[in-house]
């Protein structure tokens, strides 16, 4: 399958590890020297074990006339959806199927702005991976990827099959769901309950459970959670809700959430279609999320700092 990948950090790069080998895959990505270093030196993927493994890529600046995709999946941070898309058009045909397993809510939104809804596939991963520095990365969490298509119909559910069977070639476990806006909300949950915390505490993300201070607030994060999406249609028991994220934690105990690795490289972070999403949902419902808010507030106030040296 002829395949791009927008964005090649942590997730792509993990991704593009799994389908360059099997299928004609292109990464694109807006830092030139990332892209040099790809196409110089290939990426290099660390693995639990500390094993490491060199995969041959071929990589391109974001906008480079590459051709039509059967494929496109969409790996920059939430952020910057709107702009990748607008950037690659090019690789657009009438038949492209554009998918995210971005985090955080909004993103179909940006991708439909370019392709119709019936080609928008959604979904969830639940790998985890940290960015080493140009073109490695510390593979730090393995587990499924979860999709569905965001608006159900025939020739939807046909591209999920297509891509399922594509991924799944290439090693890649993968689960059509039939509720995926109910995995969507549990997704969000997660990294509701993960992401902002282990950024605040600069901590990996075993911590959230294994630290008691901050498995309860994390507690308290999710409930927040539980009783926002049950208002928006989506009823979770808030005890599997919580087991969910303990799972997340135990199985990507040594890694870093994305948000932490957007602190550390001070970048702009996706906290407002995270936590934000929850709270504004919240107030929008009279559903007092203050935990949520908190989070909100205080990872604005690390982005601030970001630009400040000394007063
Ligand atoms: N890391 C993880 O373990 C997980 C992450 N996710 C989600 O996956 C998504 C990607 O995360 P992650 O890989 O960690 O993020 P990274 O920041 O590591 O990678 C994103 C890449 O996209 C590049 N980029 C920015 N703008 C554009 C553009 N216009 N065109 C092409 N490339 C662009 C960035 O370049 P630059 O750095 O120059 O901005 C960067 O290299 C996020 O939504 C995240 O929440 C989901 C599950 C796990
Ligand atoms: C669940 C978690 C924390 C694990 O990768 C994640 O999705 C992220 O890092 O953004």
């Amino acid at each position: 399958m002829k395949i791009a990948i927008l964005g090649a950090g942590a997730m792509g790069s993990l991704y593009a590890s799994y389908l360059a080998p099997i299928h004609d895959l292109t990464l694109l990505d807006s830092y030139k020297p990332q892209v040099d270093k790809i196409n110089s030196d290939g990426i290099i993927k660390i693995e639990k074990d500390r094993s490491e493994i060199r995969f041959s890529v071929k990589a391109v600046l974001s906008g480079a006339p590459i051709g039509i995709q059967e494929l496109v999946i969409v790996f920059v941070k939430g952020i910057h959806t709107y702009d990748a898309m607008k950037e690659n058009m090019s690789l657009l045909g009438p038949d492209t199927i554009v998918m995210t397993l971005q985090n955080g809510a909004g993103n179909n939104r940006d991708i439909g702005q370019f392709v119709p809804k019936e080609r928008v596939i959604v979904g969830t991963s639940s790998h985890n991976s940290v960015s080493m520095g140009l073109g490695k990365f510390y593979h730090s969490g393995c587990g499924p990827t979860n999709i569905g298509p965001d608006f159900p119909c025939d020739s939807s559910l046909n591209d999920v099959n297509k891509v399922a069977s594509a991924l799944e070639q290439s090693g890649l476990t993968i689960n059509i769901m039939e509720d995926i806006q109910k995995v969507l909300w549990q997704k969000l949950m997660v990294n509701c309950g993960i992401n902002a915390l282990s950024t605040l505490m600069q901590c990996q993300i075993g911590e959230i459970y294994y630290n008691p201070f901050l498995w309860d607030l994390c507690q308290k994060i999710v409930h927040e959670c539980v009783k926002v999406a049950e208002a928006d249609g989506s009823i979770f028991d808030p005890k599997v809700a919580l087991q969910i994220v303990q799972s997340v934690c135990e199985n990507d105990a040594e890694g870093y959430a994305s948000m932490y690795q957007d602190r550390q490289n001070k970048r702009i972070t996706e906290i407002d279609r995270i936590n934000g999403v929850v709270a504004s949902l919240g107030d929008e419902y009279g559903i007092s999320t203050p935990c949520n808010h908190m989070l909100v507030t205080q990872i604005h106030a690390i982005e601030q700092m970001y630009f400040h040296t000394e007063r």
